[in-house]
C-alpha cells in the first residue's frame, strides 16, 4: 500500500543570482514498510525533497506539486494539523545532528521531553528512554541519559537524533545521510538500528545519503538524483547490476570497490540549467537529441523507469 506519494514537486529559490532549481519534477511513492534510497552527489537535491515532504523548507522556498502522506494531501494540510504530524508520524532524522539537540538538556530530557504527555507514572517515562537510547546503542543508557549531547561523540550524537526520531514510532522515517562523517563501526551500528527499527514498526524509510554502499544494504529501491531530478529509480537488485542511466552506471563505479572511477565533469549550476539532459555535458554517449531536448521520465517495469533518450537496455 501507498504510504507516501510525492508528484511533481518543484522547488525554487529567488535569489539575487537568479532562480536555483532546487528540485524539478520529482515524482516518487513509496509503500508501508518500504526502504527508499535517494542518492546523488552533493548539492543534487536530496535533501530538499527529504524536507520538502516533512514541510520544513524554509520560508524562502517557491513550492509546487503534491505530497500526499496515508491518503492526506499534505499541501493543503494546516501548520497546527501537520506539527501533530511531524514526529508522531513523520519524522526526521537531520543531515545535521547537533542542530537538532538542546545543547543545555540532559540526552535523556531530550526523549523524556517527547514521552511525557504519553505516561502518567515518572517510572514509565524514564522507562522508555531507557529503552529507546539502549534501542540505538547508547548503553550504558543511565550514564548517557544523564550527560549532555556535547559528551558524546559524532556518531553517538546522530544516534541520539535517530532515537528522537523513532521516540513515538512514526511511519515514515526520513534519514538524511545518517552516517555522513562517521567510522566503519559507526556506520554500521547505524545501519543496523535503522534496519532493526523499521522492520520492527513496518515504519517505511526514506534514506538520503551519498553512501552507495548504505543504500544497497538497507534499500529496496533506490532513485538517483541529479541537478534536481530523479534521472532513475530502480530496484536495488537491478540497479546496482543494470542501471540504465548513464550517470547511474559513473556513480556505481565511482564507489571504491568498484575502482573508484571519477565522473569527469561537473554537475550543472541549478541557476543556469541547459535546454537539454543535465548530464549531456558529462555523458560519453551524448548525441544530439541529448542537447536539444530534455528527456522524460519514461516509467518502465518493475516499479521503477528511467529519464535518459538513450537509456541502456533492460
Ligand atoms: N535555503 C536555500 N536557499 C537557496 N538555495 C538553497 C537553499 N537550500 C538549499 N539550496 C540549494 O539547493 C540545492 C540542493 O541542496 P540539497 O541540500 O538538497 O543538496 P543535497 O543533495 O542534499 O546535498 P548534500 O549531499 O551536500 O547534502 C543546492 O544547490 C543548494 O545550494
Ligand atoms: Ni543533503
Amino acid at each position: 500500500m501507498t504510504l507516501l506519494d510525492v508528484q511533481d514537486l518543484n522547488v525554487r529559490f529567488s535569489t539575487g543570482e537568479g532562480i536555483i532549481h532546487a528540485s524539478r519534477d520529482v515524482s516518487f511513492s513509496l509503500d508501508t514498510g518500504e526502504v527508499l534510497g535517494l542518492v546523488g552527489e552533493t548539492g543534487s537535491g536530496k535533501s530538499i525533497i527529504g524536507q520538502a515532504v516533512i514541510r520544513l523548507l524554509p520560508s524562502t522556498a517557491e513550492i509546487t506539486g503534491d505530497i500526499s502522506f496515508d491518503g492526506k494531501n499534505l499541501n493543503t494540510l494546516s501548520e497546527a494539523a501537520m506539527h501533530s504530524l511531524r514526529g508522531s508520524s513523520i519524522s526526521l532524522i537531520p543531515q545535521n545532528p547537533s542542530g537538532a539537540l538542546d545543547p543545555v538538556a540532559r540526552n535523556g530530557d531530550q526523549i523524556s521531553e517527547i514521552v511525557t504527555g504519553r505516561f502518567k507514572k515518572r517510572s514509565d517515562i524514564v522507562n522508555r528512554v531507557h529503552v529507546l537510547l539502549s534501542s540505538v546503542g547508547l548503553v550504558p543508557s543511565v550514564r548517557i541519559a544523564d550527560e549532555f549531547p556535547h559528551q558524546l561523540s559524532g556518531g553517538m550524537r546522530q544516534r541520539l537524533t535517530t532515537s528522537i526520531a523513532i521516540t513515538e514510532n512514526p511511519r515514515l522515517i526520513i534519514a538524511d545521510e545518517p552516517t555522513k562523517g562517521l567510522d566503519f563501526r559507526a556506520r554500521e551500528m547505524t545501519a543496523t538500528v535503522l534496519a532493526d527499527i523499521q522492520k520492527q514498526n513496518q515504519s517505511s524509510l526514506l534514506l538520503i545519503t551519498h553512501d552507495l554502499d548504505l543504500a544497497e544494504q538497507l534499500c529496496a529501491r533506490i532513485a538517483v538524483v541529479y541537478a534536481g531530478e530523479i534521472v532513475e529509480i530502480s530496484p536495488v537488485s537491478r540497479i546496482f547490476a543494470e542501471p540504465r542511466h548513464p550517470y547511474t552506471r559513473a556513480l556505481i563505479q565511482a564507489i571504491p570497490k568498484n575502482g573508484l572511477i571519477p565522473i569527469p565533469g561537473q554537475s550543472p549550476s541549478l541557476l543556469d540549467l541547459p535546454e537539454g539532459c543535465s548530464f549531456a555535458d558529462r555523458c560519453e554517449y551524448c548525441a544530439d537529441i541529448c542537447r536539444l531536448t530534455h528527456p522524460e521520465f519514461v516509467y518502465g517495469t518493475m516499479n521503477g523507469g528511467v529519464r535518459c533518450h538513450h537509456p541502456f537496455s533492460s
